[in-house]
C-alpha cells in the first residue's frame, strides 16, 4: 500500500497533501581548508504546516537529492501529526560526503546552509533538526549563525542541540530508547520473547541507543553492520564494546569481541535472526530482496527503508512491518520538548523527557492499533490512516465549507 493510496481515505486532505508547501533549492559555495570552493546542492522542503511549522531534519549525505527531502518532509507530515504534535513536517538536505570534509569545513557548511536559507526557518516556521550525519555540533553551529543574523539569540529554531546551549538531556538517545519503547509495544503482541534475535543495520545515533536498550533489556543482537562491513556472534554482540570502538572512530568490524565473524555489510539483509532493525538509510529492501530476508519482523528504524513494492512480498511471507512513522517517532517527540522549553526558557529533567517520550509514543501506538483492524491488519496502513484522522481534521475546519 502506497502512502498514497493510505491517504486517499474520501477527505480533501489526500488532494491537499498531493504536493509539498514549498521547497527552497540553492547551490552552496564551500570555501575548503585549502582555499577552494566547492559547489554543493542543498535543499530545505516544508511539505505541510496544516498542524503547525514545519520540522524535521538536514541530511547530509552524497545520495541526497530534492526528490528524497521531500519523500522525507512528508513522511515527517504523518510522523507528526501521528504522534500528536503541534508541527508539520519538513526536511533539508545537503549533497555532500562528510568523510571528505573536515571539522572547519562542516561548521562552514552549517553556517552557510542557515544564511541561504535564513527566510526559510524560524522557530514559528520551520525548526530543523539532525539526521543522517548531523547532530548535536551541526545544531549549535546552525542556531549560533541564525542568532547572528537574527540579532537576538533564537533557540527554539534548532532542536537536538547541545545541552550547554539549550538543548535537552535524552535527546540524543531519544529515537533509539523511543524505537525500543514501540519495539516493546508490538513485541507482546507479535509473541516474541528474549529467545528472538535482533540483526542491526547501521550503528549511528538512532541504532546505537535502540541497540543499547535492547540489550539491556536482555534481547540478544546478533548482527550489526555500518558504512564499513558486517560482524555476527551467534551468542549476542557487545555493544557497549562496539560503542567504544565507534567513539574512537572505528568502525563495527574494529570491534575485539571473540569469535565474531565478518562479512560485507549487504550481508546483515541474509543473516538468521527473528528481527531485522534497518537504521540506516532509505529504500534498502526492495523487490529483488524482500523474498530472501531470513526474518519474521521488519522494525524499521531508518526512513523509508523498505520499498513500497516490497511491502506486499513481505505480506505474503507474513513478515510483519512496524513502520518508520511510528518506530523512530522519539526524536521529534523529544525535539518538541526541547522547542516547548526553549519558547518557554524551561528545562526539563531526564525524568520528565521519558516520561512525555513514553506517553506520546504509546499514544501513539494505540491510535494505530485502534486502526488496525479497518486496515485488514497491515499496520503501515494503520499508522497512514491514524495521522490523516488527525490531518483531517484540521483540513476541514480550514478548507471544508
Ligand atoms: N537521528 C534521529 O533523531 C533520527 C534518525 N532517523 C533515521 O534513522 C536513520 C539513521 O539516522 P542516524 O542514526 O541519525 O544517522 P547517523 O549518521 O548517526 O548514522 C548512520 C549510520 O548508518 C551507517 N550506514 C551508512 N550507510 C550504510 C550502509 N550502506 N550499510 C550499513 N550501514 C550504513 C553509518 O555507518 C552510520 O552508522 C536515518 O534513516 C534517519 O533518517 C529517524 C528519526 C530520527
Ligand atoms: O527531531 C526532529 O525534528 C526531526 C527528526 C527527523 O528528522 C526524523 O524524525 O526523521
Amino acid at each position: 500500500m502506497s502512502a498514497y493510496e493510505a491517504l486517499d481515505s474520501g477527505s480533501g486532505v489526500a488532494e491537499f497533501l498531493k504536493y509539498p508547501k514549498e521547497t527552497v533549492a540553492a547551490s552552496l559555495p564551500l570555501r575548503r581548508d585549502d582555499g577552494r570552493i566547492t559547489m554543493l546542492k542543498a535543499w530545505r522542503c516544508r511539505y505541510s504546516d496544516l498542524l503547525g511549522p514545519t520540522k524535521g531534519g538536514i541530511r547530509f549525505h552524497q545520495a541526497v537529492n530534492a526528490d528524497e527531502v521531500q519523500t522525507l518532509a512528508f513522511w515527517m507530515t504523518m510522523k507528526c501529526a501521528l504522534a500528536g504534535l503541534p508541527f508539520g513536517g519538513g526536511k533539508g538536505g545537503v549533497q555532500v560526503d562528510t568523510s571528505q570534509l573536515s571539522r572547519t569545513e562542516k561548521e562552514r557548511l552549517a553556517r552557510l546552509y542557515v544564511s541561504q536559507f535564513e527566510n526559510v526557518i524560524g522557530p514559528r516556521r520551520d525548526i530543523p533538526a539532525p539526521d543522517v550525519a548531523t547532530g548535536a555540533a551541526e545544531m549549535a553551529w546552525m542556531m549560533d549563525e541564525y542568532s547572528r543574523l537574527q540579532g537576538r539569540l533564537m533557540p527554539a529554531t534548532f532542536t537536538g542541540k547541545p545541552i550547554a546551549l539549550g538543548g535537552l538531556v535524552g535527546r540524543t538517545e531519544a529515537t533509539g530508547e523511543g524505537a525500543f519503547m514501540i519495539f516493546e509495544y508490538f513485541a507482546r503482541q507479535l509473541n516474541l520473547t528474549k529467545d528472538d534475535t535482533l540483526a542491526v543495520q547501521g550503528f549511528g545515533n538512532a541504532a546505537r541507543f535502540f541497540a543499547l536498550a535492547a540489550t539491556d533489556a536482555g534481547y540478544r543482537i546478533t548482527a550489526i553492520s555500518d558504512s564499513s562491513g558486517m560482524i555476527s556472534h551467534e551468542e549476542g554482540l557487545d555493544i557497549k564494546a562496539i560503542c567504544n570502538v565507534k567513539d574512537k572512530g572505528g568502525s563495527v568490524a574494529d570491534t575485539d569481541q571473540k569469535n565474531v565473524q565478518k562479512a560485507v555489510g549487504q550481508d546483515i539483509l541474509k543473516h538468521p535472526a527473528t528481527v531485522f532493525v534497518p537504521a540506516a538509510l532509505g529504500g534498502v529492501v526492495n523487490a529483488g530482496n524482500a523474498k530472501n530476508i531470513p526474518c519474521k519482523v521488519i522494525f524499521e528504524i531508518a526512513n523509508g527503508p523498505v520499498k513500497p513494492e516490497a511491502d506486499a512480498i513481505l505480506e505474503s511471507q507474513d513478515i510483519h512491518v512496524i513502520p518508520d512513522i511510528l518506530a523512530n517517532a522519539g526524536g521529534v517527540i523529544a525535539s518538541y520538548i526541547e522547542w516547548t522549553g526553549n519558547l518557554r526558557g524551561e528545562q526539563h529533567d531526564r525524568d520528565q523527557v521519558s516520561y512525555i517520550l513514553r506517553d506520546h509514543l504509546i499514544g501513539a501506538a494505540k491510535r494505530t492499533s485502534e486502526m488496525v483492524s479497518d486496515a485488514k491488519g497491515d499496520i503501515r496502513k494503520a499508522v497512514y490512516m491514524a495521522a490523516i484522522k488527525r490531518l483531517s481534521q484540521s483540513y476541514s475546519v480550514l478548507y471544508e465549507i
